[in-house]
């Protein structure tokens, strides 16, 4: 990032050390003239699992598209760790140690299980990010000269994931991990996500399985039409009669 494009953000006194991982300030956020994100604050503390829930089209997705560069707010601020990122590209974040695992695995088909650990490694050697990669998930191990776009769905998961291992960030973005699925890489991908969690890495998460989102979160927020419906302990949520209230009584 440059100078021009990341500031330091008044913090009253408080320590830098201190800051939030991640911080949407009162962003707004549009398609066109189509209005998708109202007044949208949230944080991410260090080292927490942070929870995004809410109904298809209730505006998850834009909400780490807007936190990670890849679209630009109409208002508000993204904040990471204590410094403004608002201006700053997709790049410099993800430098600055921000990693943005999108909806649909965001993995290179043309290239091989090996190439793309390789692309995902930033400060890790080339062999060092093999090993991490294939000490988590194994599988990948085994297919290292194959190329991405054969891997089964639940491999290019699993290899779109490793990114947010490699390059040991200090931020992940998680979008529907485990959409389209089977059950027991569903298990995979969770146990993943909670090794990332032991390892103190700060993750907003965003997935299809409200339940277990939020039994491994510590906070969570509900969107609801682009605006937050819910901000607090994500198992509180899990209390009561504040699923159905929030989550609906479907939601598994
Ligand atoms: N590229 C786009 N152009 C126009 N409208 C879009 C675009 N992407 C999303 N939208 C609209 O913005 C709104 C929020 O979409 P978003 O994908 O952020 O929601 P979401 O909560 O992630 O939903 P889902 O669970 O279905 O992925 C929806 O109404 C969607 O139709």
């Amino acid at each position: 990032m440059t100078d021009q494009q990341i500031r330091p953000v008044p913090s009253g006194g408080t320590a830098v050390a201190e800051a939030p991982a991640l911080e949407l300030r009162n962003v707004h956020a549009s398609y066109g003239a189509t209005a998708v994100l109202r007044d949208v604050s949230l944080t991410v503390a260090p080292g927490s699992v942070t929870a995004l829930i809410g109904p298809n089209g209730a505006g998850k997705t834009t909400s780490l598209r807007v936190a990670s560069g890849l679209m630009r707010l109409t208002s508000g601020q993204v904040i990471v760790d204590g410094v403004d990122v608002t201006r700053a590209s997709a790049s410099a974040r993800a430098k600055g140690g921000m990693c943005h695992v999108p909806e649909g695995r965001g993995v290179y088909r043309n290239l091989t299980v090996r190439e793309n650990l390789l692309m995902q490694a930033s400060s890790t050697g080339a062999k060092e990010s093999i090993e991490i990669a294939t000490s988590v998930f194994p599988r990948l191990g085994e297919r290292l000269s194959q190329k991405a776009g054969t891997l089964s769905g639940g491999e290019q998961q699993m290899l779109a994931l490793s990114a947010a291992y490699v390059a040991q960030p200090q931020l992940v973005l998680v979008d529907e991990p485990s959409l389209g699925l089977a059950p027991i890489i569903v298990d995979l991908v969770f146990e993943f996500l909670q090794t990332l969690r032991e390892k103190g890495v700060a993750l907003l998460l965003v997935d299809q399985y409200a339940l277990r989102t939020l039994s491994i979160a510590d906070h969570a927020y509900v969107l609801r039409r682009g605006e937050i419906a819910y901000d607090g302990n994500a198992h509180s949520l899990l209390q009561g009669d504040m699923f159905e209230q929030y989550i609906g009584e479907g939601a598994s």
